[in-house]
């Protein structure tokens, strides 16, 4: 794991936004398309902002959540809702938004239909992944039902996820998915979250799941 440290928030989201834009044009120039992968949640807003006002191939570009939430995109818990608002507008406007929700009861009815729309964008080019005081990433909660499944190496790229902590049922990518990206981010403020990630650190993934991935990430905080 790498941990760089900002002395402030806005240059992070600065430096960072720069940093996954030239991934994204290393892979464009490279393969002629790319993929990024962003979290919901609170944090990354002010990254989505100064993405989405760079010039890239954006067209070649597809984005997708880490997990969503099972909610109509009216809701103002949709992560959906906070992409279409942040991120894909401006310049970026014209990259491929891939869907991680579709209007059902559950995530399981959708579930193989939405798989097959991420499958021909990984593996993930760019990923960006938030952490929770909980030490989740995604939707892997500790606790959560299906976590074990979602840690295995034989995990299908989504799952269904059901934890007291989510509120709703969520669909997130699995570990094996997340880990075959060629980049990862992760992105934290304050000293709650830069203590869990220290504890992170020592518990297994199973407690802590943003373990799994981080002996593959750059971790960036600021306070
Ligand atoms: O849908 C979600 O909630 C996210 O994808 C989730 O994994 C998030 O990144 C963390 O919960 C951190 O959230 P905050 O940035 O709001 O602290």
């Amino acid at each position: 794991m790498e941990f760089r440290e900002y002395p402030d928030r806005e240059l992070m989201f600065l430096s960072l936004a720069n940093d996954i834009a030239s991934q994204l044009a290393d892979f464009l120039r490279r393969d002629g398309r790319a993929s990024l992968c962003v979290p919901g949640g609170t944090t990354p807003g002010p990254i989505f902002d100064t993405l989405s006002g760079v010039d890239l191939d954006w067209p070649n570009v597809s984005v997708f959540l880490n997990d969503e939430r099972w909610v109509p995109e009216t809701s103002d818990r949709s992560n959906t809702a906070l992409l279409r608002s942040r991120l894909i507008r401006g310049k970026a406007n014209q990259a491929c938004l891939v869907p991680l929700y579709a209007p059902a009861q559950t995530p399981e009815e959708m579930l193989d239909a939405l798989a097959d729309g991420i499958r021909p964008h990984l593996p993930i080019s760019v990923l960006l992944l938030g952490m929770g005081n909980d030490m989740h990433t995604a939707s892997l909660f500790p606790g959560a039902d299906r976590l074990t499944d979602a840690l295995s190496s034989s995990a299908p790229i989504l799952l269904p996820m059901r934890a007291e902590a989510a509120v709703e049922p969520r669909v997130t990518l699995t570990v094996p998915a997340l880990r075959s990206a060629m980049n990862i981010h992760v992105l934290i403020t304050g000293p709650e979250k830069r203590a869990a990630l220290e504890r992170a650190q020592t518990l297994p993934p199973e407690e802590a799941p943003i373990r799994a991935l981080l002996d593959l990430a750059t971790v960036h905080w600021a306070e």
